[in-house]
C-alpha cells in the first residue's frame, strides 16, 4: 500500500492574525475526584498537560483514563449519575467556573473519539465545517473553502480528498474518516485536542499516519491522548501519566513525567511492570 504523503504547507489562513486567548494552551487538572453514583472512579488526580505538547494517559482498563479525559472538556457531566470535585484550568482559567458557558469549554477543548464518527451522508467539505454552526460562526464561501483546505491539510487528509470534496464522508476508509474527524475538530480552532484511543479501530498503516498527523499538529494545539498501545505512547508523546486503580479503589496517577524517562527508567515498580507488559 502506498503511504500517503503528508502535509503540504497550509494555505494562508482566512484570518491568521493572533487573537488573544487562542493558540495552544496549558491544561491543568487539580485534585480531580470523580464518581458515577456512589462509585468513586478517580481520587484527587492532578496533572499538568503542557501547551504545544502531547501528553499520553496510559494504564490498565477501568482505571479512569477516559473519565479523566471527558472531565477535561466537561463531557463527564453529560452522564446523569456523574459527579466530580476539583478544578480544570485552561491557561489558568477554571473551565468549571459557573460564570463560564459550557460551550466555551467545548469550543476550546475539542475531542476525537475511538470510533471515527463523521456524518456519513454529508460531504467531506461539509463534514469539516459542520462544527461551525454549533459555534455560531458564519463564513463566506471563499473563507469557507480556505478553512476546509487548511483543516484538511493539518489533518493530513488534503492530498487524498482534494478532488472529491463533495463525496460523502462515509465513503472514506476508517483511517481517512478519523483524519476527517480531526480536521472537523480543528475547524473550530481548539486550543487543546483530546483523543480517546483514536487509533484503536485502525490498521497499523493508518495508525502511523494519524501519529504523524498528531506530531505535526502539536505545535498548534495541545494534545492529550488515551492509549493502550505502549509503543504509541512512546512514539508520540512528550509527557506521560500512568493511571492505576488497585482492586476496589479509585484510579490515581502512580507516576507522570517525561515519556522517555518514564519508559527508560520508571521510578515506580508498578509503572515498570506496566510499560514492560508485565500486567494490564
Ligand atoms: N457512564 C458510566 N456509568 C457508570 N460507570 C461508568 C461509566 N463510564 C465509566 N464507568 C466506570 O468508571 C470506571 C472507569 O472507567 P473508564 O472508562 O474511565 O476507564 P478507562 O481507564 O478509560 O478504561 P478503558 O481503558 O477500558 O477504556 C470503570 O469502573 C467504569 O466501569
Amino acid at each position: 500500500m502506498t503511504q500517503p504523503t503528508l502535509h503540504a504547507p497550509a494555505p494562508t489562513s482566512y484570518d491568521d492574525r493572533p487573537v488573544p486567548g487562542t493558540g495552544p494552551a496549558t491544561l491543568e487538572a487539580r485534585d480531580i475526584t470523580a464518581w458515577f453514583g456512589s462509585h468513586q472512579v478517580l481520587d484527587r488526580v492532578s496533572l499538568t498537560m503542557p501547551a504545544s505538547g502531547i501528553t499520553a494517559l496510559i494504564g490498565p482498563s477501568g482505571c479512569g483514563k477516559s473519565t479523566f479525559l471527558r472531565i477535561l472538556n466537561r463531557m463527564h457531566e453529560l452522564v446523569p449519575s456523574a459527579a466530580l470535585a476539583g478544578e480544570v484550568l485552561l491557561d489558568g482559567e477554571d473551565i468549571y467556573d459557573p460564570q463560564r458557558k459550557l460551550t466555551d469549554a467545548r469550543r476550546a477543548i475539542g475531542m476525537v473519539f475511538q470510533k471515527p464518527n463523521p456524518f456519513p451522508a454529508m460531504s467531506i467539505r461539509e463534514n469539516v465545517v459542520a462544527g461551525l454552526r454549533l459555534t455560531g460562526t458564519r463564513l463566506g464561501k471563499a473563507d469557507k473553502e480556505l478553512l476546509v483546505e487548511e483543516c484538511l491539510v493539518r489533518g493530513g487528509l488534503w492530498k487524498e480528498v482534494k478532488d472529491r470534496l463533495d463525496s460523502p464522508g462515509g465513503g472514506l476508509s476508517g483511517g481517512q474518516q478519523q483524519r476527517l474527524c480531526i480536521a472537523r475538530s480543528l475547524a473550530i480552532k481548539p486550543r487543546v485536542l483530546l483523543m480517546d484511543e483514536p487509533c484503536s479501530a485502525l490498521d497499523p498503516t493508518s495508525t502511523r499516519v494519524i501519529e504523524e498527523t498528531m506530531k505535526d499538529l502539536a505545535q498548534q494545539v495541545t494534545i492529550v491522548i488515551v492509549t493502550h498501545n505502549m509503543q504509541q505512547a512512546a512514539r508520540v508523546s512528550d509527557t506521560c501519566a500512568f493511571f492505576l486503580a488497585s482492586q476496589g479503589t479509585p484510579g490515581v496517577i502512580v507516576e507522570h513525567g517525561d515519556t522517555e524517562a518514564m519508559f527508560a527508567s520508571p521510578r515506580d515498580q508498578r509503572t515498570s511492570d506496566y510499560v514492560n507488559g508485565r500486567f494490564g
